[in-house]
């Protein structure tokens, strides 16, 4: 096993930069730089040499097999950030025999085989540590503290118990009656499946909290719709004009909407057209409004639109009316933005408030498949008797899914999806 090292900051001028040495050697490595190995967990000053020559001074935090982020013997220097400094101990580092720069997430790679974390934890840490906002931060958290492997968990115990049960009745087929488990069993398993499904529906929310969340600015040529967007973003994100029409690409604006990431879309205007660039535009904007997450309907809506009861419908240039309207808003004055803010807020709040712990497309899967083995299951035991064999067998099937989860098996198949995102150092 190689030892592997890296700069875990991020590259460039800092105060502090921290470099990790993770692997059998790391403790050597670490003797022969600074001299010693301090105490573990302890930080400690020491001066790092290199051939003779101080690389800097620097604060050493060591520690031992099976008590580090990776299980093995890590040492992490932190240094003064300067680029000088970070350079020369990493080619002293590297001038270390069984010693190599780790692969992006090579750390964490170690950690998920040393068993330290398992694998919806590697994917909870990879969400925190590109989390953005502050909804993000909170769900990544959540996953990566392990959430999620403590109810496969129960799952599981649950569909032990279940499996248990129907074995229970073929052990003693030849010998007496067995009592009826069939109406227990039913339950568990109904409850689980249920449980499941809801969890399968809540992967689409938390997929995209990850992303953005997608609202779309609509309406007829000339709305207002590009003015709005740049009042939204602070900035002159959209060419507007009085000529109608001048919008045909969509513009995104990203934003932090109280902790949600919410990507803002100005479209074209929608009408009949002839001019074939604008057509173009009005279809790509009819497109992508109706599959954004919500849409924000300047006037009147155009037929193409598939509005939903959460869309939110504004009068715009509200500024040029003599009398007040509900639901006023005006890019130039900026009346109605803040409501409108609090209103988007409010609506996607609510479908990220309903927290659930399948947050990836794998848990969608994994629990897609549970669910259809809990159904075959359910189907056998409907059909009474004969068929434990059966029953029992798709109740294990779903409980390999479920461990699927949390990557007690399988695990290889996905480690490359779910380590892409990972950086060097890390
Ligand atoms: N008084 C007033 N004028 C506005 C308001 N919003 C936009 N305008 C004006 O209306 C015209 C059209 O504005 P845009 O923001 O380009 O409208 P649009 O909906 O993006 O238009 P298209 O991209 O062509 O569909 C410009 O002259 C704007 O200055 C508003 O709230 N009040
Ligand atoms: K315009
Ligand atoms: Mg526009």
């Amino acid at each position: 096993m190689d030892t592997i090292f890296a700069l875990a900051t991020a590259p460039g001028r800092a105060g502090v930069s921290v470099v990790r040495v993770s692997g059998p050697r790391a403790w050597e490595i670490c003797r022969l730089l600074a001299g010693d190995v301090p105490a573990p967990r302890r930080a400690s000053l020491r001066r790092l040499v290199s051939s003779g020559v101080v690389i800097d001074e620097a604060l050493i935090l060591a520690f031992s097999a099976g008590e580090s982020f990776t299980g093995e013997e890590v040492v992490e220097f932190q240094t003064h950030g300067s680029p000088a400094v970070v350079g020369f101990l990493l080619k002293t580092l590297s001038a270390q025999e069984g010693a190599r720069v780790a692969e992006p997430g090579e750390f964490t790679r170690r950690a998920l085989e040393n068993g330290r974390l398992d694998l919806a934890e590697v994917e909870g840490l990879s969400d925190l540590l590109t989390a953005e906002t502050e909804a993000q931060r909170r769900q990544a958290f959540r996953i990566f503290d392990g959430e999620l492997g403590r109810q496969v968990e129960i799952w599981r115990s649950k569909l032990l118990r279940s499996a248990a049960l129907v074995e229970s009745t073929i052990d003693f087929a030849d010998e007496e009656v067995p009592e009826n488990v069939s109406p227990e069993v039913e339950s568990l398993l109904r409850s689980l499946r249920n449980e499941f499904a809801r969890e399968i529906e809540g992967v689409a929310v938390s997929e995209r909290l990850r992303s953005g969340f997608e609202v779309a600015i609509v309406g007829p040529p000339n709305a207002g719709k590009s003015t709005l967007l740049n009042r939204l973003a602070g900035r002159d994100a959209a060419i507007t004009s009085e000529i109608a029409g001048t919008t045909r690409d969509v513009i995104e604006v990203r934003m932090d909407i109280d902790g949600l990431p919410v990507t803002f879309l100005d479209t074209a205007g929608l009408r009949e057209t002839e001019d074939v660039v604008e057509a173009i535009g009005v279809q790509r904007a009819l497109d992508r409004a109706n599959q954004a997450d919500l849409r924000v309907v300047l006037g009147v809506a155009s037929p193409g639109l598939k509005l939903e009861p959460e869309d939110l419908v504004l009068i715009p240039k509200s500024d040029l009316l003599d009398e007040a309207v509900e639901n006023p808003i005006s890019g130039v004055t900026g009346e109605g933005v803040t409501d409108l803010l609090e209103q988007i807020s409010a609506v996607l709040g609510k479908r990220v408030s309903q927290a659930h712990l399948a947050t990836h497309l794998r848990h969608q899967e994994a629990l897609q498949i549970a669910v259809e083995s809990l159904d075959h299951a359910l189907d056998y035991l409907a059909l009474e008797s004969g068929l434990e064999e059966l029953v029992a067998e798709t109740i294990r099937a779903a409980i390999r899914s479920v461990d699927a989860l949390v990557g007690r098996i399988g695990v290889e198949d996905v480690l490359g999806e779910i380590f892409r995102n990972f950086c060097i150092g890390k």
